[in-house]
């Protein structure tokens, strides 16, 4: 992937997605809207040319899977339509490399607004960490909006593109058993951030987005993580 176009912009914007998404909730105003066991789920309300644009960022524990196998059922467009509620279609426009594709998707229509759809590259990396460098066990998705000559913003204007950038940061906490024996999934933690900036493109009414956003992201991210506990609880562990 070093190769193509938009390898230094994944680059940087998978930098500061690790770096932002490891910056607690303490500082700034983030304000706690969805508590679920584990999760926490926090936004800022913030507006960009009167368009809500809430920050989103939430922590949850799962326990008995790893960070790769939690990044692996993000990235991949194989499971997407199994756990992804709010599409309706979605593409893979291009496959840069293993690790990283551009993806179209068609989110389903939120009455009263128009209906969006999403052109982002979306990067699957596993990042040694700066503090701890022997910790090989942190891994990010970055998915970032952008062009693609394929799907072009004015084809047919049915749509109203979201300009987001989302990071899923995982973390794998390993209880070595005591006796020696062989690590199962009962010694596994798994430490995720997700966090996310959506842009609706267009215009749509503060208080719809903010129901939206209230609603399907705590949806979201508890369907998800499910999702994944289920596909691997039989399977061996992939670190
Ligand atoms: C009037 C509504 C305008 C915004 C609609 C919209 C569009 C896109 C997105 C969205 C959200 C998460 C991702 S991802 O984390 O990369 C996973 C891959 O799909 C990509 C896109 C969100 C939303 C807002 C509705 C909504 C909120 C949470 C979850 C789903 N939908």
């Amino acid at each position: 992937a070093q190769s193509h176009v938009l390898w230094p912009e994944i680059d940087r914007i998978t930098a500061e997605q690790l770096h932002y998404a490891r910056q607690g909730v303490g500082e700034g105003v983030w304000e706690l809207f969805a508590e679920d066991g584990e999760m926490r789920m926090y936004k800022r309300e913030e507006e960009v040319n009167g368009l809500v644009v809430d920050p989103l960022k939430a922590v949850h524990t799962v326990k008995g899977v790893t960070g790769f196998e939690m990044c692996h059922y993000f990235f991949s467009p194989d499971y997407r339509l199994d756990w992804e509620t709010t599409i309706e279609q979605m593409k893979v426009l291009e496959k840069v490399s293993d690790d990283t594709m551009i993806f179209l998707q068609i989110h389903k229509r939120v009455w009263p607004a128009s209906q969006r759809d999403a052109l982002f590259w979306s990067h699957l990396r596993q990042v040694p960490d700066s503090r701890d460098p022997d910790a090989q066990n942190i891994w990010i998705v970055c998915n970032h909006s952008t062009e693609h000559h394929s799907a072009p913003e004015k084809s047919n204007g049915k749509y109203i593109r979201v300009f987001l950038t989302v990071a899923l940061v995982c973390q794998t906490m390993i209880e070595p058993p005591k006796n020696g024996a062989q690590i199962t999934r009962d010694d596994l933690t798994c430490k995720i951030t997700y966090c996310s900036v959506v842009n609706p493109g267009g215009w749509a009414p503060a208080s719809v987005l903010r129901a939206v956003y209230k609603r399907e992201y705590p949806k979201f991210l508890k369907k998800f993580t499910h999702y994944v506990y289920d596909q691997c609880k039989n399977k061996p562990i992939r670190f």
